[in-house]
Formats: structure tokens, C-alpha cells, sequence
């Protein structure tokens, strides 16, 4: 008798893959087909497996993927959780629109973290930052400002089956972060999988902890970001709040440049859409249309 189930892949040992089903974690191998096809199960997969008799476990299926990113790579990442420091590294919106252009590509919701707040305590640069971090509420992004409160609401937020990840420039606070994350969930629940926390790995690869009724990612995910594949024509529909307000634009297609009777612009004058925002849509267009980064952040 086969059995057959279903479940995520959590992590890869040693030519193994440790498989979250609903039965419990089961770790199995790839059965040689998919090494003929060129395709690689990674962490994050949604896959069926096959336990025979002798209780030999086979990965025979991955179902099909969402996405796939970072570096280690996390497939059907749903969430990103994206560390932006107030301090070391200074805080930049050029930066937090690049990644919120390429998450919001990718189909990847975003939680807003800041970080070192505290080492700016009460100057009028952490206002700034705050009101900056103020409109991208409005255009609705949630932003945690106090890792205390983040770490209590993680488990409620990640809600079933979702793969979260973490992202942010490095030295941004991303280890600090899933570091305080991961100790709050060990208090709380106890239950973070021994398989899980084998402590000496010898390679850097990520795994999913359980946490709330999801997954995250237990390595910090990536601080690089390249934006250059996103088609030109298509970036506007990344600007969450271009988007919205592109129903109102004259022309459909509108890439909210110099075309007549668009909604952007209007809104742009009208101060209700930043012009910080626009400026790095421009940006960001310049830089896909030349195909290559801007010098600075490579
Ligand atoms: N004061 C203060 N320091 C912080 C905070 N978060 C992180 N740090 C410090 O900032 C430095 C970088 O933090 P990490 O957590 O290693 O940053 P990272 O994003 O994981 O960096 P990479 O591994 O390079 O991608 C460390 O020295 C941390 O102790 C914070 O909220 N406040
Ligand atoms: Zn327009």
C-alpha cells in the first residue's frame, strides 16, 4: 500500500527534504525524475509525496509555484516582513520603493519594520521618518515601529499555510529581528521542531519555523534587489497608489508621463501622491529602459 500526502517543503539536509503535512513532518527524498527534468525542489514548495510500505518516504510532485526568491531561494513566499532602519544605513524612501516595487511584482504582500528607532530617540529626524512612513500607511502598507509589539502580532498576522520571509538592506536589523522573533515563539509555544534546530548546519540553508498558522523563514533573505526584468510598460502597476488611481486617467495604459488628462499627475500637484514616489517611478523606468542598476547600489 502507497500512501499519498500533501505538504510544504520546510527544509533541505543532505539530499532530504523535510515535508509539513497535516499527519506531521516527514522527510523523504526526490524521486530521480526530477533530476531528469531539471527541476529542484526548494523550501517553500508545495509538493505531494508517497510513503510505501517499508515507510520510505518520496517526494514525487511539486505543485505549481508562486514564485520564487531570495538567496537562499523561498518559493510561494506570500509575505515579506521588510526591515527599514531609521539609522545605519541611514533611512531612504528611494530604497523602501525599490523593494516595494519588486515585492509588489513579485505578489508579495509587505509588512513595514523600522528599525534603531531608539538611536534617534527624540530628534526631529525620526519625525520625518514617521511622517514619511505615514503615507505609505495611507497607500496601505502596515508599519510596526517597536520590535515588542511586531514580535506579539507576527503570530496573529501570518495566517494560514503563508510563507513569510524577511528582506531589508544589510546591516538593517534583519537577524536582530527574527532572532527576537524566534525567541518569543520558543517562550510561547515550546514547539518549534527539533529537526528544525539542529544548531551546527554546515551550510547557510533556510528552513520554515511554524509560527501563527504559517511558516517563516528562518534566514534573513535578501538585501539586494534587481528590478531591471520588470517590463517598462508594466512598472505603474507596481505603484499600488498609481494603480489605484489609474481608473481615472483618460487613456487606459496610462504610464502617467505626459499623457493628457491623467490622474497621477493630478494627484501628484495636488500633493496627495509623493513626490518622492514619482521621482523614483521615473527612476526606476530609467533604469529598466538601460537594463542595468544604478552604479551606487551594486
Ligand atoms: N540600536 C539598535 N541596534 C540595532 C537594532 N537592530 C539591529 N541593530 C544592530 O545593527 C547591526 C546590524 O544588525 P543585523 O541584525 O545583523 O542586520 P542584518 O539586516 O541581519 O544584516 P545582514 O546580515 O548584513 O543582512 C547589529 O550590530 C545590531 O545589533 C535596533 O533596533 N536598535
Ligand atoms: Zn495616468
Amino acid at each position: 500500500m502507497i500512501r499519498q500526502a500533501e505538504g510544504t517543503v520546510i527544509g533541505l539536509i543532505a539530499g532530504f527534504y523535510d515535508v509539513q503535512t497535516e499527519e506531521g513532518l516527514v522527510r523523504t527524498r526526490a524521486r530521480g525524475v526530477f533530476r531528469q527534468k531539471k527541476q529542484k525542489p526548494v523550501v517553500g514548495d508545495h509538493v505531494e509525496i508517497q510513503i510505501d510500505d517499508h515507510g520510505t518516504s518520496y517526494l514525487v510532485k511539486i505543485l505549481p509555484r508562486v514564485n520564487r526568491i531570495g538567496r537562499p531561494a523561498v518559493a510561494n513566499v506570500s509575505h515579506v516582513l521588510l526591515v527599514i532602519s531609521a539609522v545605519q544605513p541611514d533611512f531612504s524612501v528611494q530604497l523602501l520603493d525599490r523593494f516595494l516595487t519588486f515585492f509588489s511584482w513579485q505578489k508579495v504582500a509587505v509588512t513595514i519594520y523600522l528599525s534603531k528607532s531608539d538611536l534617534l530617540d527624540n530628534s526631529p529626524k525620526l519625525d520625518e521618518i514617521k511622517a514619511s512612513l505615514g503615507y505609505y500607511e495611507k497607500i496601505g502598507y502596515s508599519v510596526f515601529y517597536n520590535a515588542n509589539d511586531l514580535g506579539k502580532e507576527i503570530p496573529n498576522l501570518i495566517s494560514e499555510g503563508q510563507i513569510w520571509t524577511l528582506a531589508g538592506q544589510s546591516g538593517a536589523g534583519k537577524s536582530t529581528l527574527l532572532n527576537k522573533i524566534k525567541e518569543d515563539a520558543n517562550q510561547e509555544t515550546g514547539e518549534i521542531s527539533q529537526v528544525l534546530n539542529r544548531g551546527k548546519h554546515t551550510t547557510r540553508q533556510v528552513k520554515l519555523f511554524k509560527l501563527g498558522s504559517g511558516f517563516l523563514a528562518d534566514t534573513p533573505g535578501f538585501s539586494a534587489i534587481d528590478l531591471t526584468p520588470i517590463k517598462l510598460n508594466q512598472l505603474k502597476d507596481y505603484f499600488v497608489e498609481f494603480n489605484k488611481a489609474s481608473q481615472y486617467c483618460k487613456f487606459r495604459g496610462c504610464q502617467h508621463l505626459k499623457e493628457p488628462g491623467c490622474e497621477v499627475k493630478k494627484l501628484l500637484e495636488e500633493k496627495e501622491i509623493l513626490n518622492s514616489r514619482y521621482e523614483d517611478y521615473l527612476a526606476m523606468r530609467t533604469e529598466i529602459s538601460e537594463g542595468r542598476m544604478p552604479e551606487y547600489l551594486k
